[in-house]
């Protein structure tokens, strides 16, 4: 009976994909084109070869399946089978991927909606946008993991815009395509902070226009709320953005009115999950929209256990959406390390999760030194655009202080110093003003600076999943960053786990004469010395 019901969720799952393929117009690129693409700069904008994006596929990916105790595990990658285990040779090809896409046409978006994307000089998607949209517009509930600044937000708020507002376009009974015109909230997107919510608005006002950029309001805290509630009537959103407690907030005065909504997105799920925000979220879990209808899409680059959980009780059937590959939510565990497709999901979901051209230091100092070191660091590395994170609010006003005092342009962001500050601070980083943004927890989600190219630990992340929050600021999009973690000789060990959870090397570090030096290690420079002595 398991392998009944197993085998005949693979069949649906099979054909899932295969909808993906055709809805998306991929079925097209099954003519033996290739996947050798040669993506080019237009409209000066990024392409994702220049970016350093892989953009040919390898033999890794050639569409396997395994079923593991009557437990069905679909993915594109050639996972390992254990022996006694049934595999099936899946009939899908690379060329049916979902993810196999060079513009976003094949996704299945509306044209109105690929102009507006060309117009913010967007046309290639990334990987994880090419596998979420068409997933999504497929009307699966998904949780999407990819790791720091690979698109997640575009991954859900082009499925949105295909359905939702100016942008969509709606079939009549005739076949003829009409704009549709609706009145009340259709999407909710909850963020944890008013900055990512504040970025996420003006990303969907981007590709919305100045016309009908009014479509979309920020519902954040630290703002006038009569005077956002005073704004949903008057433009009557289709899209909101908030933070949980002030959509709960005005949801509960009865200004808000979101039953009928169709999109529930949760970004930085993990963190939402967290105690602090666990009233507000049932609020928004049991008023917006009712679970049959609605979609849920739940997105982060860590995916702990407490995700995979909420997911499948505020979620129908829900996927597990990553980069290159789809799997039923239901194949994962329910405790212990999950093993995704081969790969290790830790206990705390950070596998996966930093984006690959990322260079990770440690530096030995003493406590006192500490803003010496970054300033050195600084220098050494010709960094333009630094995050400097520290854990107390007190002690990273000194550090700006000391940073100024040695001739750095540096600037704080914390939650003491309200909106209009935060902004104002966040502007002037952004625009170059401030060279070193020394900051809290506060900056480590969603912080969208393209051109961050060195984060520094000042004081410790608490654990690997923040580590890797803090450390994705940088090497946005593919590009080039580091992150250094500037640490006492006790805290090393601290280092040395995380390193391990995270499954990247953490090198040490000095910074001597305006250069960053990473010291050989002993048994390597051993054994250099003995290949010299052998080459004598
Ligand atoms: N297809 C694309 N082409 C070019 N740029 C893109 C594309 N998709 C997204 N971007 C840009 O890449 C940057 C990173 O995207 P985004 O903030 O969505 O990453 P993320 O995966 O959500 O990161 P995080 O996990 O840190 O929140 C943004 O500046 C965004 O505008």
């Amino acid at each position: 009976m398991n392998t009944l019901v197993s085998t005949s969720r693979l069949f649906l799952f099979v054909g899932t994909l295969r909808k993906l393929s055709v809805i998306s117009g991929i079925s097209g690129l099954n003519k033996g084109v290739g996947f050798h693409r040669n993506f080019v700069r237009r409209n000066g904008s990024l392409s994702l070869e220049s970016l350093g994006f892989r953009t040919d596929f390898d033999g890794e990916m050639n569409g396997v399946m395994e079923i593991c105790n009557a437990e069905v595990k679909p993915s594109f990658r050639n996972v390992g089978v254990k022996p006694g285990k049934v595999k099936v040779q899946s009939t899908l090809d690379i060329e049916n991927a979902p993810f196999a896409a060079k513009t976003f046409l094949e996704l299945g978006l509306p044209p109105l909606l690929i102009e507006g994307l060309e117009r913010a000089g967007l046309n290639v998607p990334t990987d994880v946008q090419s596998t979420a949209i068409p997933t999504i517009l497929q009307n699966h509930d998904v949780v999407i993991q990819s790791y720091t600044g690979s698109g997640k937000t575009l991954a859900y708020v082009l499925p949105i815009l295909a359905e939702v507002g100016p942008l969509k376009k709606k079939k009549t009974s005739d076949g003829e395509e009409l704009h549709g015109k609706k009145t009340s909230v259709e999407a909710v997107v909850v963020a944890p902070s008013r900055e990512l919510a504040m970025q996420i608005v003006r990303e969907i006002e981007k590709l919305l226009g100045p016309i009908d950029k009014k479509m979309v309001q920020q519902l954040v805290g630290g703002a006038n709320r009569s005077r956002q509630e005073e704004a949903l009537k008057k433009n009557k959103p289709l899209i909101v953005v908030g933070t949980p407690g002030r959509l709960a907030e005005i949801s509960s005065s009865g200004r808000l009115h979101t039953h009928g909504c169709r999109f529930l997105v949760l970004d930085e799920v993990d963190e939402l999950l967290s105690f602090n925000f666990r009233e507000d979220m049932h609020r928004i879990l049991e008023h917006v929209g009712r679970k049959a209808e609605r979609r849920l899409v739940m997105v982060s680059a860590t995916v702990p256990f407490s995700v995979v959980r909420a997911a499948r009780s505020w979620g129908q059937d829900p996927l597990l959406v990553r980069a290159k590959e789809v799997l039923q939510l239901d194949s994962v565990p329910s405790s212990g390390p999950i093993s995704l497709s081969g790969s290790t999901l830790s206990t705390q979901g950070t596998v996966e999760s930093l984006p690959p051209a990322l260079k990770h230091y440690y530096c030995l100092t003493r406590s006192q030194h500490k803003i010496d070191t970054l300033r050195r660091c600084v220098h050494a590395l010709d960094a333009k655009y630094v995050i400097a994170f520290m854990n107390h609010t007190k002690r990273l006003k000194d550090a700006v202080y000391k940073l100024k005092a040695r001739g750095i342009m540096a600037a704080e962001l914390h939650g003491d110093l309200g909106k209009l500050g935060r902004s104002t601070v966040l502007k002037k980083f952004k625009g170059g003003e401030v060279r070193v943004l020394v900051t809290n927890e506060l900056s480590a989600r969603g912080l969208d600076v393209s051109e961050c190219d060195l984060v520094v630990n000042l004081d410790l992340p608490t654990d690997s999943v923040h580590y890797a929050h803090r450390a994705g600021r940088a090497g946005r999009l593919g590009r080039k960053g580091s992150v250094v973690t500037i640490c006492e000789d006790s805290e090393v060990f601290v280092v040395k786990k995380m390193e391990k959870q995270l499954g990247v090397s953490i090198q040490v570090c000095e910074f001597t004469e305006g250069r960053l030096v990473v010291p050989v290690a002993r048994d390597e420079k051993e054994k250099e010395q003995s290949t010299l002595a052998v080459a004598r």
